[in-house]
């Protein structure tokens, strides 16, 4: 195998930030200690004296930093250095087969375990830790809602296989490439362009699963025009962000694994947290304040994960 390229030195200047940052935000090893900032990811060590994430805009919406939109927990890599995407595709098809079988056993495994949806049984303390819900109702953004086995166990199965046979990417940002990958279907919002552009029409095994998530949120299936299918491998992660304000309402449903989907507004110079399970099967609502005011993130997992993320647009203002 040919040598990895190295990462890539970042610029110097205040359009880009090192591959640092955040909760998912840790800086790459051996770049030194890094302090919080004002948007609660770190400082960027090796950036710029003293400067918080440069990217940070409230006018954005999320810290633009390459790393942080990645997710990258600073393991991001330059697109140019993807060495081994031509052997990952190979094994999606073998992962595709023993991925529902694994990530089930890897929380508590076995048919009898996806019957339940609401206990999620786990093997070890450290994963319990990691994904155990931290709210009470009362501690729930308005306009939040999570609903546990929005489908069942067999068609969870049916959508996995789907899910190996989709064209699935690293997430891509500004030449930085993220540890999960992404497919996106109808529209897709372009980050460069700042817009929304077509994309390739919803594959027909997605649409019963958009009019489970239109029913959900009390919409009609064609108000979901644009849908996310991702793959988180074990280690990869989203940092915090607040999805694109083009976009509406947000129905984000889990498959294979559980994950801690955590959530954190300002409230004066602090910040106020709250944090979710959610089962595999599961369906939450990203509306209101949870969705306009409230960042949201998952922290890397211990077993690989799918979601699938259907987006409505934002109505015009009136
Ligand atoms: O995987 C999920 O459920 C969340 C994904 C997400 O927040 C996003 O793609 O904006
Ligand atoms: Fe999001």
């Amino acid at each position: 195998m040919p040598p990895r390229p190295r990462r890539r030195v970042r610029p110097a200047g205040p359009a880009s930030c090192s591959p640092s940052a955040g909760a998912s935000h840790d800086p790459p090893t051996g770049q030194g200690a890094a302090a919080r900032t004002s948007c609660g990811a770190r400082r960027c060590a090796a950036g710029p004296a003293g400067r918080a994430h440069p990217q940070l805009s409230r006018q954005l919406d999320r810290c633009e930093c390459r790393p942080c939109i990645a997710g990258s927990r600073g393991r991001g890599r330059p697109a140019t250095a993807l060495s081994d995407r031509r052997r990952r595709r190979r094994a999606d098809a073998r992962r595709g087969q023993r991925c529902l079988a694994a990530g089930r056993a890897a929380y508590g495994g076995g048919e009898a375990a996806l019957g339940r949806p609401a206990a999620v049984p786990v093997t070890s303390r450290r994963a319990m830790s990691a994904i155990q819900p931290s709210f009470l109702a009362d501690d729930l953004p308005d306009g939040f809602a999570y609903r546990p086995g929005l489908i069942s166990a067999a068609e969870e199965g049916d959508l996995v296989a789907g899910f190996a046979r989709l064209d699935l990417k690293p997430f891509e940002f500004q030449g930085y490439l993220g540890n999960r990958r992404v497919v996106t279907f109808g529209l897709r919002y372009d980050f460069q362009a700042g817009a929304l552009q077509q994309a390739a029409p919803i594959p027909d095994f997605l649409l019963p699963l958009r009019e489970r998530a239109a029913g959900f949120a009390g919409l009609p299936p064609a108000a979901l025009p644009h849908v996310l299918v991702t793959e988180y491998a074990p280690g990869a992660a989203i940092g915090w962000h607040r999805d694109r304000p083009v976009f509406g309402d947000v129905i984000g449903i889990s498959f294979v694994s559980p994950c801690r989907f955590r959530l954190r507004r300002r409230a004066g110079a602090r910040w106020q947290r709250a944090a979710v399970l959610l089962e595999p099967r599961s369906a939450y609502l990203l509306r209101g304040e949870a969705r306009t005011v409230w960042e949201h993130s998952i922290p890397a997992g211990e077993a690989l994960r799918y979601s699938v993320t259907f987006r409505s647009l934002k109505r015009p203002e009136g």
